[in-house]
């Protein structure tokens, strides 16, 4: 009798931003403590999943060149892990991945976190495996510190080394606008920087996250504007300096803020609605501080497949 070969799975995951992001300490592991809130884009990659004889990794769309295409692309160690933890061959997993990008390559962003996220979504559908989110989300922590998020979507505040995640209530749909940078930023040489800074002087630290969490639940843009912080930016901008230039011009153009997005070096600007930023996308667009500039809203669900619009188990309780 023939083996019914299961459908491929294509899943839509977004990337984030971080609307605080406060650095701690190194901890004896190398990472920092982190007191952060992610807001998921609607900036999204797209994953398809398949079994196949040919196992591999396929990436199409926005800055694929700079992808890695074998063991190290965070999708395939999703496969991986995934594999390690249900008791599956991880040395020989039949499967195909094929990633669309529409998020920057190291910007910033979580574009490899997303795919990871997405794949373990995916392979989860497509072995029928028998898995809850929170099980899944073990697995993630396991693939780095963003991935939790990106599978969890929403906003949400993040601790530990960003990978602890507590659901946080925000009440608007928020609009922005993204300037990719013409290269991308190592994440461990920004924190590395910033270590330096502090070695070296104390640049200023980002406040408390309680008053922003206070405006995302008041649904303002104009007060969230007031309180995003980022205490990456000054390591991002001490690296790649043409960052100010690029800040400044978005808040010319008519953005209430601009903050370098994680690691950078994609810088995101908050607008007061849907049409306002429109038009400091068109005008960013022109004043040659950039590579590309997209426009998103947020905050947008965590990675789902397509097509799936069956709802989720309820969230855990809101912090605000
Ligand atoms: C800065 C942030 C902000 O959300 O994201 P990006 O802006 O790069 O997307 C994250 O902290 C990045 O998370 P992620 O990209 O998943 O990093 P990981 O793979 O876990 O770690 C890569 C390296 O970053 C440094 N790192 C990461 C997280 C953390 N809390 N402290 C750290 O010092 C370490 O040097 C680590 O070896
Ligand atoms: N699926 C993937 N998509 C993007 N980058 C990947 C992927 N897998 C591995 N990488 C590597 O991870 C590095 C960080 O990429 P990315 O996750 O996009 O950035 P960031 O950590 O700034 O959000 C890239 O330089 C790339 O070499």
């Amino acid at each position: 009798m023939l083996a019914v070969v299961p459908a491929p799975v294509t899943v839509r995951v977004p990337s984030k931003v971080n609307l605080h992001l406060a650095v701690g300490d190194v901890r004896p592991d190398g990472y920092h403590e982190l007191s952060t809130v992610f807001q998921a884009l609607s900036l999204t990659d797209e994953v398809t999943v398949a079994v196949a004889d040919e196992p591999g990794v396929e990436v199409h769309g926005e800055g694929a060149d700079a992808v890695p295409t074998g063991a190290s692309n965070l999708a395939w160690r999703a496969v991986q892990e995934l594999a390690r933890h249900v008791g599956r061959d991880a040395d020989e997993p039949k499967v195909r991945i094929v990633i669309r990008k529409g998020i920057p390559v190291a910007g910033g962003m979580a574009g490899g976190s997303a795919d990871a996220a997405a794949t373990l979504v995916g392979l989860a559908s497509l072995w029928r495996l028998d898995i809850g989110r929170d099980e899944l989300a073990q697995v993630a922590g396991r693939l780095g510190s963003d991935v939790p998020f990106v599978l969890h979507g929403g906003t949400a505040l993040g601790t530990g080394r960003g990978e602890q995640l507590v659901p946080v209530l925000a009440r608007h749909t928020y609009h922005w606008v993204l300037a990719f940078d013409r290269r991308g930023l190592s994440t461990p040489k920004v924190y590395t920087e910033l270590d330096r800074l502090r070695a070296e002087g104390d640049p200023p630290r980002i406040g408390e996250v309680e008053p922003l969490l206070a405006a995302l639940a008041s649904g303002d843009p104009r007060q969230l504007a007031l309180l995003l912080g980022n205490d990456l930016q000054p390591a991002a901008v001490s690296l790649r300096p043409g960052l100010r230039r690029t800040l400044r011009a978005g808040v010319t153009a008519g953005a209430l803020a601009g903050i370098v997005s994680g690691s950078g070096p994609t810088c995101a600007f908050l607008c007061e609605d849907g049409d306002a930023a429109l038009r400091v996308a068109a005008e960013l667009s022109g004043a040659g501080v950039c590579r590309t500039v997209r426009v998103a809203h947020g905050p947008v669900p965590g990675a789902r497949v397509v097509g799936d619009d069956t709802p989720r188990s309820a969230p855990p309780e809101a912090h605000a």
